[in-house]
């Protein structure tokens, strides 16, 4: 429903205050993270004003975007589009561009961590694009799966198994991130959880059937430190939960 209905529902009084509150603003999304955020006018700097609201109905068309085309150009396995649209600038004229954008949905990663014994779990793995772009192509990172419709908790909790073979018990999610957002959607759910070496019920190595050969790598946390800054580790996702476990829990 769009926003803009006379009505009484939650998201319908919801949308009357941001529409007062608006002013100097515009309201430029309602995101599916149950966040709402407007855009300030003068100077494009996005402010959170309301937070968990409601979900279904609350879709608002942002009015400095204009899409004016959505070409398919591969859905062989993901999906990979063009699109052409209207952007406003901050200085209020319109202007067209194009880009390419490439949808594999969103994802989840976790860092397995032992405080007692400092140590973490990660996996090696091969990735046919760090190849193409002068890489060995075995990547050292953490584990991570697609969401494929699950929630990212439950995803998580099944391919933290499926790649390192270990149970994990409590997660906690601590913040999500865009890691490609000139190209990609992919939004990407971060996680860390405490393990036991009992906690290993299996081998892990991912799916055979699907091509997965993942070697499971327990290393000192000192030493995964010292990989990232000498470079043997450099996935993205991996660098940010390491140094996350180094300011907030290795200290
Ligand atoms: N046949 C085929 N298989 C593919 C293709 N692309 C991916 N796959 C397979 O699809 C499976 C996806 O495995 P997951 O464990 O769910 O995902 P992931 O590749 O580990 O992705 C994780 O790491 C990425 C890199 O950091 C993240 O981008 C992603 O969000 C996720 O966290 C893998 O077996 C992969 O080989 C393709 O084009 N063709
Ligand atoms: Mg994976």
């Amino acid at each position: 429903m769009l926003a803009n209905a006379v009505g009484d529902s939650p998201s319908q009084r919801l949308t009357q205050r941001v529409r007062q509150q608006a002013g100097a603003y515009r309201v430029i999304a309602l995101n599916q993270w149950d966040y709402q955020w407007q855009l300030n006018q003068r100077d494009h700097r996005r402010q959170l004003i309301s937070k968990n609201a409601f979900i279904k109905d609350r879709y608002m068309p942002p009015n400095f975007i204009r899409i004016t085309d959505e070409q398919l150009l591969s859905d062989n396995w993901y999906v990979l589009k063009k699109y052409s649209f209207e952007l406003q600038r901050r200085d209020g004229s319109w202007q067209s561009q194009t880009r390419e954008v490439y949808d594999r949905g969103n994802g989840a990663t976790i860092l397995l961590y032992n405080l007692e014994r400092r140590t973490v779990v990660l996996t090696r793995q091969f990735r046919m694009p760090a190849f193409v772009n002068g890489h060995s192509g075995y990547l050292i990172e953490a584990a991570a799966g697609l969401l494929d419709n699950a929630s990212p908790e439950e995803r998580i909790r099944l391919e933290a198994e499926e790649e390192t073979g270990y149970v994990v018990g409590s997660v906690k999610k601590i913040f999500d991130a865009f890691m490609s957002p000139g190209s990609v959607t992919e939004r990407i759910h971060f996680f860390i959880g405490e393990y036991q070496a009992d906690d290993r019920v299996g081998d892990g190595g991912g799916l055979e059937e699907e091509g997965e050969d993942i070697e499971v790598l327990e290393l000192d946390f000192e030493r995964a430190i010292a990989m990232v800054e000498s470079g043997e580790i450099n996935d993205g996702k991996t660098i940010m939960l390491l140094q996350y476990l180094e300011l907030r829990l290795m200290k």
